[in-house]
């Protein structure tokens, strides 16, 4: 048996020794360590086996980490991770105190940019190149690589068309697989697929015509080539893109045959390559699936809706809708600033706009919902998916600053459904006739109610609703959390003393149901999965303050910090959000 490659290698110096005719044996051995650990821990699969072999190349010709290496999304870093020094700790990736899934700068110097959202590499990788020449740090290489879908970004585009009057030694690798986590979208797309099959001569060259020196496309899996062409960009000054075509789970037949779902398939036999299947019949719904088939009953009804998703159909469910109404649902590419101003505009024609977009990546389309959406009042229904927080994603993906942040915006309506059954009833109400544009969020994964396709009924908006009476304290939650409080009261045994709230509206808030709770209880509660600077208990603190109530208030949420990843218990946990801490926080105040 020939010795392990992969076991001689701690960081990229010890690649370097190996020589380039056994590359492809130490490919072979990081596949199979990455399928082997991502099939019981979990996590981002198909992208990272995809780029394989341009990870050894990387690392092999360039002398990184003095020359400069940044993965845009970085869900497809597992192999650089591995060869940079977290081989041994690889086992913990996504996991509370372990590595993070995306690279992180304070987790290694080889991790040059911290990623998560995509199409930021090539700002962030010319801004690196711009540096180098003002510190004369001359003959240094940057280096971003970026996948097709993300490249058809508004951001990454913004990135080139500067980097091209640039001199500046930037290198973009594009990973071109031809799909995302969905398949890749738009007419970049279509003028990748032209060049490839063209073999480029035939085509006009888009990013020539942005003064890239443009190579490729090449075959992104075989390493000779690769690390050919990489030493030749090394001479080239200037601005380059370098084209490899690479297929999106190579190496697994499962993961190359059906690459969306193996794009984060869960757990996973790594002998086989077989999906660990999960009983789910008799389990509550997705909220994502919840969204999904209204929305189709919805449209069935009523012909002016339309559904609006960035990249993600299969995550939000969306894709229900694009299967039965492919000319009325959108998948718009990695593009939420464009998602939320085309909303804006097919709202300003009467059409009912379900724009549905991860809490979290709403964040780039601020401005776009401030000035298309809500200065000019437009109706539409943002569906913000994956709100509170999301577990083993981390830091960059939860979904805990959307309260705070649509909070200020004068118009938006914010609900947050505390279950299945509401949020379905939500989505229906808003479709009837709506004034104001709304946010409602809810978040990733299964809620608690089995039988949740009831027929529909309307939901008044800015109406709370009464859960549990009590006499001494209120405990108000917005969202599941509601599941949360609920727990915690039922382990209390002077329950009796205990009301409970859900306010359903963060905005308006319902002043009548606070007027009542405020003169009933002396003690306040409030329990949000979002930051508690500017959110939801905040908007309670302003309302006692307007209305002169001297009530002790209590506001629990998400503290001043960046939570980390790990499952959604042990960082609700943290939080203070699981039953037991809202339970403790309650019986102080007993
Ligand atoms: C701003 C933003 N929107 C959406 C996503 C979700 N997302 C993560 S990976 C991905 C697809 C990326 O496709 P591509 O760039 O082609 O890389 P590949 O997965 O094919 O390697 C998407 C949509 C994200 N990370 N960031
Ligand atoms: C890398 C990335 O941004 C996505 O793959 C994200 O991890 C998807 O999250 P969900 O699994 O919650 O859809
Ligand atoms: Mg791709």
């Amino acid at each position: 048996m020939s010795k392990s490659l992969l076991n001689s290698v701690q960081f990229p110096a010890d690649l370097r020794k190996i020589r380039q005719q056994d590359l492809p044996q130490l490919a072979a051995e990081l596949r199979e360590f990455i399928i082997n650990i991502v099939a019981t821990k979990e996590g981002h699969l198909g992208a990272s086996l995809g780029v394989v072999e341009l990870t050894i190349a990387l690392h092999y010709v360039f002398n990184t980490p003095d020359d400069i290496l940044v993965w845009d999304v970085g869900h497809q870093a597992y192999g650089h991770k591995i060869l940079t020094g977290r081989r041994d700790n690889f086992h913990t990736n996504r996991q509370m105190g372990g590595i993070c899934g995306f690279p992180k700068r304070d987790e290694s110097e080889y991790d040059a940019f911290g990623t998560g959202h995509s199409s930021t590499a090539i700002s962030a990788t010319l801004g690196m190149a711009i540096a180098s020449q003002l510190t004369a740090a001359a003959g240094r290489q940057h280096i971003a690589v970026v996948g097709d879908a993300s490249i058809a970004s508004g951001m990454a585009f913004e990135a080139l068309n500067h980097a091209g009057v640039t001199n500046t030694n930037l290198l973009v690798i594009l990973n071109d697989n031809a799909i995302g986590i969905d398949p890749s979208v738009g007419s970049l797309k279509d003028y990748l697929t032209r060049v490839t099959l063209d073999n480029a001569p035939e085509t006009d060259n888009i990013f020539e015509a942005l003064n890239f020196k443009y190579s490729g496309p090449i075959d992104g899996h075989d390493i000779d080539v690769l690390i050919s062409e990489l030493k030749k960009l090394q001479q080239v000054d200037g601005p380059k893109l370098l084209h490899i075509i690479t297929k999106k789970g190579k190496g697994l037949r499962q993961a190359e045959e059906d690459q969306v779902k193996y794009h984060a398939p869960g757990k996973f036999d790594a002998e086989t390559g077989n999906l660990v299947k999960k009983e789910t019949a008799h389990l509550p719904p997705k909220y994502q699936d919840v969204f999904g088939k209204t929305i189709v009953e919805l449209a069935a009804q009523n012909e002016k809706i339309v559904g609006i998703t960035p990249a993600m159909p299969t995550g939000s469910s969306l894709k229900y809708m694009m299967d039965a109404y492919p000319d009325r649902a959108f998948d718009v590419g990695i593009a939420e600033q464009h998602a939320v101003t085309f909303a804006a505009g097919l709202a300003t024609q009467g059409m009912v706009v379900y724009c549905n977009i991860y809490s979290t990546f709403l964040q780039r389309a601020y401005d776009q919902l401030i000035h298309d959406v809500c200065l000019q009042n437009l109706p539409v229904i943002f569906c913000l998916d994956r709100a509170g927080i999301v577990g083993e994603d981390g830091a960059t993906h939860h979904g805990i600053f959307d309260l705070a942040y649509l909070r200020c915006i004068p118009n938006l309506i914010i609900a947050a459904p505390s279950n299945e059954i509401e949020l379905r009833n939500l989505l229906y109400t808003v479709q009837k006739k709506l004034e104001h544009p709304i946010a409602i969020r809810y978040p990733r994964g299964r809620g608690q109610i089995v039988d949740w396709e009831k027929s529909f009924s309307e939901i008044k908006i800015g109406e709370g609703r009464k859960l549990k009476s009590g006499s001494e304290i209120a405990v108000l939650s917005v969202g599941n959390m509601a599941y949360n409080v609920t727990e915690a009261i039922n382990a209390i045994s002077e329950k009796k003393l205990l009301g409970h709230y859900d306010l359903r509206f963060v905005k308006p808030l319902d002043h009548d149901l606070l007027h009542q709770v405020f003169r009933q209880y002396n003690k306040i509660v409030t329990v949000e999965d979002g930051v508690v600077k500017g959110g939801f208990g905040g908007a309670i603190a302003e309302f006692a303050s307007e209305n002169n109530y001297k009530n002790l208030i209590k506001i629990i949420g998400i503290g001043d910090y960046f939570p980390e990843h790990g499952s959604v218990e042990q960082l609700q946990e943290q939080a203070g959000l699981s039953p037991e801490k809202i339970r403790e926080v309650i019986i102080s105040l007993l």
